[in-house]
């Protein structure tokens, strides 16, 4: 059996980066007038990377926006956010604990994440968290993202893992609807920017803490899942 891959999400999973996004994105729409915005905005604005917040922020506002502004905007958040790269940015309490624990036992860790490989890298590297994950794949790494199942494939492939024996864990729907369209099981975590309560997306387990996310816990989801493959086929 090809070893489990246990697949995180980075934004609001794995890294608790609103403080920066929110200042990114204020300091960004600032320059239009535009009302600055809060965590509670954060969780219906993010998720689909930057083009697609900036753009909803101006919907939330009922502004709107035109291409040249659109692109003119994308480079003053690029701009901010990567010069201020960790900023307050922190990895979840139990995190790294647990990544150890996965990995111990032969676990291989990857990410699939909506954030541009631009801003994605250097933040994993910054925080000296990188040579812990065997691939990661981005918003724009693949041709489509979460939650297109193909972005789990294109990372699962990557990391030399299965379907089979892969786990998705992440903050949101695009997180647990991709791990159900590409048919592996999903842990949800319910500290992150899911503008809906997690179990309302049906996810196979839904986590308040690190602490809850145990090899025990991955290889049952993988067992069960490997037997639905089966019992399918
Ligand atoms: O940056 C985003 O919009 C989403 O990023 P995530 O997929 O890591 O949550
Ligand atoms: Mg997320």
């Amino acid at each position: 059996m090809t070893a489990p891959l246990v697949i995180f999400d980075l934004d609001g999973t794995l890294i608790d980066t609103a403080p920066d996004l929110i200042d990114s994105l204020n300091y960004t729409i600032e320059d239009v007038g535009l009302q600055p915005v809060t965590f509670e905005d954060l969780t219906h604005l993010v998720g689909q990377g930057v083009r697609v917040m900036i753009r909803r922020a101006f919907e939330l506002r009922r502004v709107a926006l035109d291409e040249p502004t659109a692109a003119r905007l994308f480079d003053r958040y690029m701009e901010h956010y990567e010069a201020q790269m960790p900023g307050r940015s922190r990895p979840y309490d139990g995190v790294v604990a647990c990544l150890d624990r996965l990995s111990a036992v032969g676990m291989r860790l990857a990410v699939c994440t909506n954030k541009s490989e631009r801003l994605a890298f250097p933040l994993l590297e910054k925080l000296g968290l990188l040579d812990r994950f065997v691939a990661m794949t981005c918003g724009d790494t693949f041709a489509v993202r979460k939650p297109d199942a193909q972005h789990i494939f294109g990372t699962i492939e990557r990391a030399g893992g299965d379907p089979t024996t892969s786990v998705m864990i992440g903050d949101s729907v695009n997180d647990i609807l991709a791990a159900q369209n590409a048919g592996i099981p999903s842990i949800a975590v319910s500290f992150g920017y899911s503008d809906v309560a997690v179990d309302t997306l049906n996810p196979d387990r839904v986590i308040s803490g690190y602490h809850e996310l145990t090899v025990e816990m991955v290889e049952t989801l993988i067992s069960t899942d490997v037997k639905r493959v089966a019992a399918a086929t």
